[in-house]
C-alpha cells in the first residue's frame, strides 16, 4: 500500500496559481472554449449542472453538443451557450450518460470529440473510454464507478476501493495510462508520472446529488483555459484536477455557510469563491 506522505494536499496558496486571469489581449476564443457532451434524456440535469458550473468557472465558451432533447434544458438555464459544433480547445463528456444505452450516433460523436485529441475529462458515462484517449485525459469516478472500471481487471470490490481509495487512485492511474480523481470525503488525483494529491477540506453536505456534475463542469473550465500549457506538458493535469476540486469543496462551504446546499448552488457560489481565492482573502 502506498505511504500516506507521499500525497500532497492541495491548498489555496497552490490553487491560486492554477485560476486563468483573463488579460486586456484576450478574447473568448483565447481563452478557450470547452465543448460538452453530457446529459441524457435520462439524466438532462447533469448537462445543465456541468455547463452551469463551467460558465461560473470562466471559460471563454462552452459548446453543447450533446443529445438534442437535453440542449434545450441547458439553453434555458444558460443562453450563452452555443449548441452548434465547432472548434473547442478541451471536452467534458458523459456525466449523466449510460454507456449501456449509448447509440451509435453517439458513440460516434464521442470517439470524434476524443479523437481531436484536446485535453478532455470524461466523467460517469464516458469513463469506459479511457483507453481510446491520447494526450491529457483525466478520469472522474466515485468508488462505485472505480470499482467497475477496473472489473475486467481483476478489480477490486467498491468495499475495497472506499478502504484505500489513495492505493486504488495510483493502480487505476498506472493501468489506464490516465489522470484520475477519485471522488470521495477525501479527493485523490493520481497520475502514471508519480504525482498524488488530495483535497480533504470538502464538507460532508457535498454528498448530494449532482455535485460531481458541477465539479466536472468547474474542471473542464480549467483544461480549457490551460489548453495551451497542456498540449506541451499533459503532467499538468494534477494541479488542475486538485484545484478543480479544492474550487468545489471551497464553494460548497461558501454556499452553505454550515447548512445543506443543491448542487447549483455549489456552482453559483464559484464566482465570489474564486475571487476570494484570487484575492488572498479566506478563500
Ligand atoms: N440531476 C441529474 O441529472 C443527476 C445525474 N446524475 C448522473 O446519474 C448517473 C448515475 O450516477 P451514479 O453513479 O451516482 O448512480 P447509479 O449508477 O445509478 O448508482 C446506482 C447505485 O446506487 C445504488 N442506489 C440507488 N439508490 C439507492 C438508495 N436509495 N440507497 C442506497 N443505494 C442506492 C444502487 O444500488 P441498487 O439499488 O442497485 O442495489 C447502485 O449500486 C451519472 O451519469 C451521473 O452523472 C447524478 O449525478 C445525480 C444527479
Ligand atoms: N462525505 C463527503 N464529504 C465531502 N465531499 C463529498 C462527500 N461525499 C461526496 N463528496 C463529493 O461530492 C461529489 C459527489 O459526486 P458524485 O458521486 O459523482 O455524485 P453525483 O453523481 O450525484 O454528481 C464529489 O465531488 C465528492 O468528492
Amino acid at each position: 500500500m502506498a505511504d500516506a506522505e507521499e500525497w500532497i494536499e492541495w491548498d489555496v496558496a497552490r490553487a491560486r496559481d492554477w485560476i486563468a486571469v483573463p488579460r486586456s489581449d484576450d478574447d473568448k476564443y483565447s481563452r478557450g472554449v470547452l465543448g460538452v457532451i453530457t446529459g441524457s434524456h435520462d439524466y438532462p440535469g447533469a448537462a445543465v449542472l456541468g455547463v452551469e458550473a463551467a460558465m461560473r468557472t470562466g471559460v471563454g465558451m462552452v459548446r453543447y453538443t450533446g443529445p438534442r432533447a437535453v440542449a434545450g434544458a441547458v439553453l434555458a438555464r444558460r443562453p450563452e451557450v452555443v449548441t452548434i459544433s465547432g472548434r473547442v480547445q478541451a471536452w467534458l463528456l458523459g456525466s449523466g450518460m449510460n454507456p449501456a444505452r449509448r447509440t451509435l450516433v453517439l458513440s460516434g460523436e464521442l470517439s470524434q470529440a476524443i479523437g481531436e485529441g484536446h485535453p478532455i475529462v470524461l466523467d460517469a458515462g464516458a469513463l469506459d473510454l479511457v483507453g481510446e484517449t491520447h494526450g491529457a485525459a483525466v478520469i472522474t469516478p466515485h468508488y462505485r464507478e472505480l470499482a467497475a472500471l477496473l472489473g475486467g481487471r481483476k478489480g477490486p470490490t467498491v468495499e475495497e476501493v472506499a478502504e484505500n481509495p489513495g492505493e486504488w487512485a495510483i493502480r487505476a492511474a498506472e493501468a489506464l495510462g490516465a489522470t484520475v480523481l477519485l471522488k470521495g470525503a477525501v479527493t485523490h488525483i493520481a497520475q502514471p508520472d508519480g504525482i498524488r494529491l488530495t483535497v480533504s477540506s470538502s464538507p460532508g453536505w457535498l454528498a448530494t446529488a449532482g455535485t460531481g456534475d458541477v465539479l466536472g463542469g468547474v474542471l473542464g473550465a480549467l483544461l480549457a483555459t490551460h489548453h495551451e500549457v497542456l498540449k506541451y506538458d499533459p503532467s499538468k493535469l494534477a494541479p488542475l484536477s486538485a484545484t478543480a476540486a479544492l474550487l468545489h469543496g471551497l464553494a460548497a462551504r461558501r454556499a452553505s455557510g454550515g447548512g445543506p446546499i443543491a448542487a447549483l448552488d455549489v456552482a453559483q457560489a464559484i464566482p465570489a469563491t474564486i475571487a476570494a481565492l484570487l484575492a488572498r482573502s479566506e478563500g
